[in-house]
């Protein structure tokens, strides 16, 4: 009988992978790479999570599931609940301390859950110095690391307006405002892209005074036209003062608040300003020329599909390569990038497959493809939307904004995007999501069985409106 060996005739060499940046681009594509095998460091300097966990994603969307419970407080005696003679208050302390506490909960899970997986995390700045080395400035000095791939993962920052610096005080930009102790009396939010709306749609809610300084000629430019307008209707009802059409020219402080001065020279006074004007690529000073790393015009990291960048062996992923600024496309390219380098099966980035959810009330969810490209001839579809005010469940829950939209190519049928306008639409977009995944027919989705009464009977109603008889 031939004797068993417990060292294999041929062992795989473990690739090493230094990766720069622990937000969701860097530290999924960490996991992932150290399941497969590799050899990984991960170089953070802020902490693990990055600024989707420590001051984006998590502590906005705690803050706004506070603002919802007012919202549903506020509300309550439409349904016929007495909450008593004082209406419902925010304790901002209590509030900023709980999301603050909960990020940094968060953080430290990711931290402990990478190192379990045996990726070595170093706490310093890191930049390039060639195309395989990374140099780590830490507390205790500098440390060079060597191997054969890098990830990018740097995420990006808020813009600042030389004419309105933040100061953390009274005029903020989004990672600042988790410092105030109260509900401020009039927040000026200056920008209504994603990140403005949330935030104009979540201190409403809390109790304060908002205006929303809009440049455009609607909330949301880059949106769903459809799902902008009943947002902005909502926000006109809840009483946001929506100023359209109107650039901030620079904010001030006063004695007692900021003065904004708007294009066109009106003055808008307020107890505080949030500037939400976008962000820019974390890419300057990480060595990329040296390495020769190639910039876009916009000045994001150029990638491929697979997250290339112009380097063989140097990859990047998430908000530095502006592709989508969204957590989950920053995890999916960090996933793609450490298939595409361990030789694993991969498929390339599929942007027609994303889906994404604005958190303002009512929430808005996408997925697949817009209204704007079939406009732009770039899809032939049919077009089916179906207002909210029809289905039962939302009667009975009293939601008096909302519809469900969904895209049929044309002549197949094939569901290819879908938006939904609902409370909970992050959660109610899934079925969309998965039908567009999966190519299937406006037909799958209108047999398969909805519970009554619910809003999801809405997206299975309009997909059956979309039935083409033959
Ligand atoms: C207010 C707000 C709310 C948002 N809400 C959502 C949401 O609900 N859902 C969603 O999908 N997306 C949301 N986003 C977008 C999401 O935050 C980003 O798409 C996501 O953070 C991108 O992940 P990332 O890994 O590219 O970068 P980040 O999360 O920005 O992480 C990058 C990390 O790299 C570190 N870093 C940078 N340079 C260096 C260096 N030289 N050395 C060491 N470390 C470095 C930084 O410190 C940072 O920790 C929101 C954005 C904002 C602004
Ligand atoms: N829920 C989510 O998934 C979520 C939440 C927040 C942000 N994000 C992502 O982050 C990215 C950035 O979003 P954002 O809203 O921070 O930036 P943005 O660039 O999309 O919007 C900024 C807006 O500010 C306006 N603006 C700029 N200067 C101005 C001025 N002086 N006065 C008035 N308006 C001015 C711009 O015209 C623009 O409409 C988006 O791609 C978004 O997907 C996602």
């Amino acid at each position: 009988m031939e004797s068993v060996t417990s060292t294999p005739m041929y062992s795989r060499p473990r690739p090493s992978l230094t990766i720069i940046g622990g937000g969701p681009g860097g530290y999924e594509a960490a996991m992932v790479a150290a399941k497969l095998g590799a050899q990984v460091t991960v170089v953070e300097s802020k902490g693990m999570g990055g600024s989707a966990v420590l001051t984006d994603v998590v502590p906005s969307k705690t803050l706004i599931a506070t603002a919802d419970s007012m919202r549903r407080a506020g509300r309550a005696s439409g349904l016929g609940v007495a909450l008593g003679a004082e209406p419902a208050r925010a304790d901002m302390t209590v509030v900023n301390r709980r999301l603050l506490n909960l990020a940094s909960e968060q953080s430290r899970d990711i931290g402990r859950a990478l190192e379990r997986s045996g990726v070595r995390i170093v706490i310093g700045r890191g930049r390039l110095t060639g195309p395989t080395t990374v140099e780590v400035t830490t507390e205790d000095g500098t440390e060079m690391i060597e191997s054969e791939n890098i990830l990018l993962a740097t995420g990006a920052s808020p813009r600042e307006l030389p004419t309105a610096m933040p100061d953390g005080e009274r005029i903020f930009n989004w990672t600042q405002v988790y410092s105030l102790t109260e509900v401020p009396e009039h927040l000026i939010v200056v920008g209504s892209g994603v990140t403005g709306a949330e935030f104009a749609s979540a201190y409403n809610q809390l109790g304060a005074k908002v205006s929303l300084v809009s440049s455009r000629d609607r909330v949301l430019p880059g949106e769903d036209p459809d799902a902008a307008a009943v947002l902005e209707d909502a926000f006109v009802e809840d009483g946001v003062n929506v100023v359209g059409k109107t650039r901030a020219e620079s904010v001030e402080r006063t004695a007692t608040g900021v003065r904004v001065h708007l294009s066109g020279g009106r003055v808008l006074e307020g107890s505080h300003c949030l500037l939400a004007v976008g962000g820019i690529p974390n890419t300057a000073d990480l060595g990329l020329e040296a390495a020769g790393v190639k910039l876009t015009d916009s000045g994001h990291i150029a990638v491929d599909g697979v997250s290339r960048t112009t380097v063989p062996g140097i990859y990047a992923a998430g908000d530095c390569t502006g592709v989508f600024a969204l957590a989950s496309v920053a995890a999916m390219q960090g996933r793609v990038a450490v298939a595409h380098l361990m030789g694993d099966a991969v498929k390339p980035f599929q942007p027609h497959l994303v889906s994404s959810n604005i958190f303002t009330s009512p929430e808005i969810a996408t997925v697949g493809v817009t209204e704007e490209q079939v406009a732009s001839g770039k899809y032939q579809a049919d077009i089916l939307k179906l207002d909210l005010s029809t289905n039962p469940r939302a009667k009975m829950q009293n939601v008096t904004h909302g519809f469900v939209k969904i895209f049929a190519r044309k002549g197949s049928g094939t569901v290819i995007g879908g938006v939904v306008v609902a409370p909970r639409a992050s959660e109610l977009i899934y079925p969309i999501a998965l039908a567009v995944s999966h190519k299937l027919h406006v037909d799958d989705l209108a047999n398969t069985y909805t519970v009554y009464p619910s809003i999801s009977g809405s997206i299975s109603e309009a997909a059956r409106r979309l039935h083409v008889h033959l």
